[in-house]
């Protein structure tokens, strides 16, 4: 049996009379893509925003491994092993890929107080340190498709490679779970396909939890689907099931699907 990486128990956000998520419960496996869909404002960003500690829930719970992570700073759910990316692309534009990546790479290397690596003379622990950074950021490029593009400035990419980065920057942290906010958004078709196949990679060892609007690509890569609307979960199941589920038809995906 995968192992579930992330559990949310029950999660409601309020905003004043409105239930923006409204008792959600999902799970994300390793070896899993668990797609959240849903129309404009069913509340998968702001579900996004629970799971990530961007903003605490009303009620209900976050379990990150076997640790409870409910009202934790994003910075430390981070650390303890979850990454997300954004809507908008959120790049150090002037940078080069490779420093950007380095960056986030160096951001986790600088929150591991516990590494032995502290007890290590400066110099040495140094060298140490900059090396695995350095091997970090050179597996990620590669995984992300990047490496031929190691020298270019963040601002002259496309906008698919701008995704691409994004997803390497939140690799570089080393997470195990991964909430991806519209990776597909803006794309060409090329530019998808390259994306799809990079989340199809990145799956075996990870937990994805994925909010896309792209259809076709949620029905080829996701295990899992749930569906909101206004703040509920109204199906959930496999992407087989969800197609033939009779309310998420009339809510939401209409005859094409
Ligand atoms: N900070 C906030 N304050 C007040 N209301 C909010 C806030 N954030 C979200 N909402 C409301 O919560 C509801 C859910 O919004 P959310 O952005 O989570 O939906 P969504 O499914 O991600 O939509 P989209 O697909 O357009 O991104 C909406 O009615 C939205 O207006």
């Amino acid at each position: 049996m995968a192992e579930v990486l992330l559990r949310a128990h029950q999660l409601t956000r309020r905003f004043g009379g409105l239930a923006a998520v409204n008792g959600v419960s999902v799970q994300l496996w390793r070896g899993c893509i668990h797609a959240v869909i849903g129309p404009n404002g069913a509340g998968k960003s702001t579900l996004t925003n629970l799971l990530s500690g961007e903003m605490p829930p009303t009620s209900g719970q976050v379990q990150l491994g076997s640790t409870d992570v409910t009202g934790w700073a994003p910075e430390r759910i981070a650390r303890q092993g979850l990454g997300r990316s954004y809507q908008k692309v959120n790049l150090f534009l002037p940078f080069t890929v490779h420093e950007n990546i380095r960056l986030a790479a160096q951001s986790r290397a600088a929150q591991q107080p516990w590494n032995p690596l502290h007890w290590c003379a400066d110099t040495r622990r140094d060298t140490i340190k900059n090396r695995a950074i350095g091997e970090r950021v050179a597996s990620v490029m590669e995984l992300a498709g990047l490496k031929d593009r190691r020298n270019a400035s963040a601002g002259t990419l496309s906008h698919g490679e701008q995704r691409q980065l994004e997803i390497a920057m939140t690799l570089a942290t080393e997470p195990q779970v991964l909430l991806l906010d519209e990776p597909l958004a803006g794309m060409g078709v090329a530019e998808a396909e390259r994306m799809v196949q990079l989340l199809q990679d990145l799956k075996p060892a990870h937990a994805i939890m994925l909010v896309e609007h792209d259809m076709d690509a949620v029905f080829a890569l996701a295990e899992q689907i749930t569906v909101m609307v206004n703040g509920q979960v109204i199906a959930h199941g496999t992407p087989a099931q969800v197609r033939a589920d009779a309310a998420v038809q009339t809510a939401y995906l209409g005859q094409d699907h």
